[in-house]
């Protein structure tokens, strides 16, 4: 069997007296596709908080690629191949949308010390990674210039421009249209056919079930379910505890 990309091994957090996540296992293949999802306040953002280290989970163990992740900063995993997208979008407002691409791939160069890139290699793998979200007619606008669904397309660009092995996406499509939100499950599709394990967070049903090969369900800090999304959204527990909310 192929080794786990990312390993979650009895995490547990709390947030003062509140259990915030108690014991949550979950792995997650290289090339995966998985949507985690939940009622309001279940832990999901806390798990991948402890994933991407924007908080440290005080017991277990958070592994990728091999690598144990404790006591690492977001941006130690950020080089290591994890990378975010989140639910609110945030650009630097006075670049421009390419600008705003050209940062992070910087940052990314400079981590990895890669003295191969030149400007023009650079300003291709700007173009290339706004292509591949479709924003190449707006390489130039301020982020101010674009629309709800192109500003979460920069928020992913942005993510992506780590070159990350696993991608987590927060709710990239509240407050999207239905159209809007096809869309974005087919970038997000696109993004997985180049080699990119994603995690998903969403509330929209719609969107997890045609974008998850499997689905992780969290509820009060514990997951209570763990595979095909058929199987798990007819399973009664997670019927009467996320869906009947
Ligand atoms: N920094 C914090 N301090 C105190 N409590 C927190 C903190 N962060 C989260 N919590 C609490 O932990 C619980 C889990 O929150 P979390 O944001 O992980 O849930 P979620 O499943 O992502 O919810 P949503 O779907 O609404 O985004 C909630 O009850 C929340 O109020």
């Amino acid at each position: 069997m192929t080794a786990p990309l990312l390993k979650i091994e009895n995490v547990g957090k709390r947030f003062g007296g509140f259990v915030a996540l108690d014991n949550v296992n979950l792995e997650i293949a290289p090339g995966e596709r998985l949507g985690l999802i939940g009622p309001n306040g279940s832990g999901k953002s806390t798990l991948v908080n402890c994933m991407s280290g924007t908080l440290q989970n005080e017991t277990g163990t958070v592994t990728f690629d091999g690598k144990p992740m404790n006591g690492l900063a977001p941006h130690q995993r950020t080089h290591l191949g994890i990378a975010r997208s989140f639910q609110l979008p945030r650009p630097f407002h006075t670049l421009t949308v390419a600008e705003n691409i050209r940062v992070p791939l910087l940052y990314t160069v400079r981590l990895r010390r890669d003295i191969a890139h030149t400007k023009s290699e650079l300003d291709d793998r700007c173009h290339e990674v706004l292509d591949l979200v479709s924003l190449k007619h707006k390489a130039n606008r301020l982020p101010k210039d674009l629309t709800q669904v192109e500003m979460r397309k920069l928020e992913l660009a942005r993510a992506m421009a780590a070159e990350p092995k696993l991608l987590i996406a927060d709710e990239a499509m509240a407050g999207l249209s239905e159209s809007e939100v096809k869309d974005i499950v087919a970038l997000l599709i696109r993004l997985n056919e180049r080699g990119i394990t994603i995690i998903l967070i969403e509330h929209i049903m719609t969107a997890v079930k045609s974008f998850s090969q499997r689905l992780a369900v969290l509820v009060s800090g514990k997951k209570i379910a763990d595979g095909d999304p058929q199987d798990v959204l007819s399973n009664p527990e997670v019927e009467r505890a996320y869906l009947g909310q």
